[in-house]
């Protein structure tokens, strides 16, 4: 969204400031059920910043947990907007951006959290209220130097794709990132809004629109992502015209489910597997940015690409942690109180965007502003302030520079060729700026008039849009040259160096490095082949046997035909590895679980997350509701564990 009457002439420009550690705070919601009250609640409180939680391994011990606040089921949504999110708010109006999201099981208050009700407000609306008195303070306190233009835009991620809440026909919208790496999604709706009124008008109906459902967990359940995007764009009326874009982004997460205890069939299970698997990812983010790997799994699920920013990114961020009280949360409570402690180590760069722009009253009048220079009044809209818009007047000198055809859409240039555009530009600016005082000295003899003068200027304007046509063309032409020599690349056998193919390439056609051809290229992958690792669980004593080779009893063995050997296994003891391997499993150690066989890094992980996620494994069994983790693979996991653990004992 660029202010209207502007238009954007410089790339943003980035003003980095410190790192800073993502805020996670815990609010737990009260008891819903008087009954389930009596049993008492799995959270205790410990002061304003920790917690306590009974140890599932051990009941005589407990798990404590310390965080940024911890809100007890007494605490209103007023406390937890003004000391966990109001001093977010300001950032916004500065050109950086913040994003404030609920996290936790279904059922334990999320929505309540960040949407509320109409009688006791969430984060949203407050948000949004905050946003705008921000706004009208700001402006009240500065000469009209400024204008603000604040937008909405909302949608959801329901089963992997976009859809926008505002304008409901925009569905399956694409995520894409700018070459600032700003996340954005082209056809995304955005409504202005100047009062709180306004925001109702278009908030309310679009949370209808969010989908829904009754659960055994929650009469309505969120079965989508959904996000409530704020953009404030501040421009500056006078030179040198700065503006300053800060987003602010209110994110309501579906809760993890535990299909275990909703009973979730048909249609409820799909979601509820998109909703765990965009999760998982998020938890895989997470632990990618604390290990410090170099590659952070953002584009694996549509909810990490678009929490990019606030997770690891460039926004200030608060995660709220809901926890319920009821023991039947118990798991839930442990995995998700886990997830938050891991959030805390996340580190994020906010920085300042911030742009140039120039009127667009003065870009539609190219010859006029630089020959003429006179001073004109431009009307700029402030959607903050309909009734009073702002009036401000252009500078005179020096003249505002027009900006050509092709340079005003930029956006779709490589950066070196709207370099070489603006240098064009500016040459030519300085030829016409040189000529404007040559005609004004010798108006008389050199052009006779001044309409004669600005015939030259526009027709020197003229063979300069020209010669911008001609260096597309020419653009255009390269970039065919290069995709047709692309298609018919030879094979890699024949001699022909990066240099060769790409001999006609420009600066600005940016592409990757040709390979190496020198190089030798490997034709298949190699094999990593590693020993049998042992199970490190207790040795059964040798005597006892997991499996035994036995000769089946019906087998009536003739000279030609060979006795069908079987493996007999002992019951008992597989049980007792079953519950061996188990414990493994639930060990939470990335390091034990790539002691058991056929389990690598990867899959370790992919083990670890799910415990994280959904608690202990109740049998090895459980393997199997792994996303990533094909049965047969699983199958192979067991047989492989409790065979192996047999053999080596
Ligand atoms: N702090 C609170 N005070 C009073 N009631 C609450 C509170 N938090 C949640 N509730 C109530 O608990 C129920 C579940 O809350 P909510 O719908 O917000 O859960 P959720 O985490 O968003 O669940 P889901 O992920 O399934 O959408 C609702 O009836 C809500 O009104």
């Amino acid at each position: 969204m660029t202010t209207p009457g502007f238009h954007r002439h410089r790339p943003v420009i980035a003003r980095n400031g410190g790192p800073v550690p993502v805020r996670v705070a815990v609010r737990l919601r009260p008891f819903l059920d008087k009954d389930q009250q009596e049993k008492g609640s799995t959270v205790r409180g410990l002061g304003e910043r920790a917690l306590e939680i009974c140890n599932w391994r051990n009941e005589q011990e407990s798990l404590k947990y310390e965080f940024d606040a911890f809100y007890d089921e007494d605490t209103s949504q007023d406390k937890i907007f003004k000391s966990s999110v109001q001093n977010l708010l300001e950032h916004t109006l500065h050109g950086q951006n913040a994003s404030v999201f609920a996290y936790g099981p279904t059922g334990a208050g999320k929505t309540h959290t960040m949407v509320g009700t109409s009688e006791d407000p969430g984060i949203i609306p407050r948000s949004v209220y905050g946003v705008l008195n921000a706004v009208a303070k700001e402006r009240g306190s500065e000469d009209g130097e400024w204008t603000y233009t604040i937008g909405i835009s909302y949608l959801e991620i329901y089963q992997e794709k976009v859809y926008d809440l505002l304008e409901t026909k925009n569905h399956d919208l694409q995520i894409r990132e700018d070459r600032d790496r700003n996340i954005f999604i082209p056809g995304l709706s955005e409504k202005t809004i100047t009062d709180f009124q306004q925001f109702e008008k278009h908030f309310v109906p679009a949370s209808q629109n969010r989908t829904t459902a009754s659960t055994k967990l929650n009469s309505r359940s969120s079965r989508s992502h959904s996000i409530l995007l704020l953009k404030v764009v501040k421009t500056q009326q006078v030179p040198p015209y700065r503006q300053l874009t800060g987003k602010l982004y209110l994110i309501d997460l579906a809760g993890s489910e535990d299909n275990r205890k909703t009973g979730n069939q048909g249609i409820r299970l799909k979601e509820s597997g998109a909703i765990n698997t965009s999760l998982f990812v998020l938890g895989q983010v997470v632990d990618a940015l604390n290990s410090g790997q170099a590659r952070i799994p953002y584009r694996d699920s549509k909810l990490t690409r678009l929490l990019q920013d606030s997770v690891g990114g460039t926004s200030h961020a608060c995660m709220i942690v809901n926890l319920a009280p009821e023991e039947s949360f118990y798991t839930d409570t442990y995995t998700t109180l886990n997830f938050a402690a891991k959030s805390k180590q996340i580190v994020n760069r906010p920085f300042t965007r911030e742009s140039m722009v120039r009127p667009r009253e003065v870009l539609k009048r190219p010859a006029d502003s630089v020959t003429d220079a006179v001073s004109k009044r431009v009307r700029i809209e402030d959607p903050c302030t309909p009734t009073t818009p702002a009036v401000v007047q252009t500078p005179a000198k020096p003249p505002a520079p027009f900006l050509s055809p092709l340079l005003r859409r930029q956006d779709k240039f490589e950066t070196s060729m709207v370099d070489r555009l603006e240098k064009l530009e500016t040459a030519i600016l300085a030829r016409m700026r040189r000529e404007s005082v040559l005609t004004t000295a010798n108006r008389a003899s050199v052009c006779g008039t001044p309409g004669q003068s600005r015939e030259v200027l526009l027709q020197k304007l003229e063979d300069s849009r020209k010669q911008l046509r001609e260096l597309k063309e020419q653009q255009e032409q390269q970039k065919a040259a290069v995709d047709t020599s692309k298609e018919n690349e030879p094979p890699m056998s024949m001699n022909l160096t990066s240099d060769v193919l790409f001999k006609h390439s420009t600066s600005f056609i940016r592409r990757k490095k040709a390979a190496d051809s020198k190089k030798p290229k490997a034709v298949v992958s190699p094999v990593r082949a590693g020993p049998l690792k042992p199970l490190n669980l207790d040795q059964e004593s040798p005597d006892v046997q997991f499996v035994r080779i036995i000769k089946p009893k019906d087998t009536v063995q003739t000279k030609k035909e060979e006795v069908k050997w079987q493996l007999e296994s002992n019951p008992e003891l597989q049980e007792k590895h079953a519950a061996g391997v188990l414990e493994v499993l639930n060990s939470g150690k990335l390091k034990k679980l790539t002691s058991l066989q056929c389990v690598g890094d990867k899959r370790a992980r992919l083990i670890l997350g799910w415990w994280q996620m959904n608690g202990p494994f109740k049998q090895v069994e459980d393997l199997k509701t792994i996303p990533g983790l094909p049965s047969k693979t699983v199958d192979n996991i067991i047989k492989g564990n409790l065979l192996c653990f047999g053999l080596t004992s």
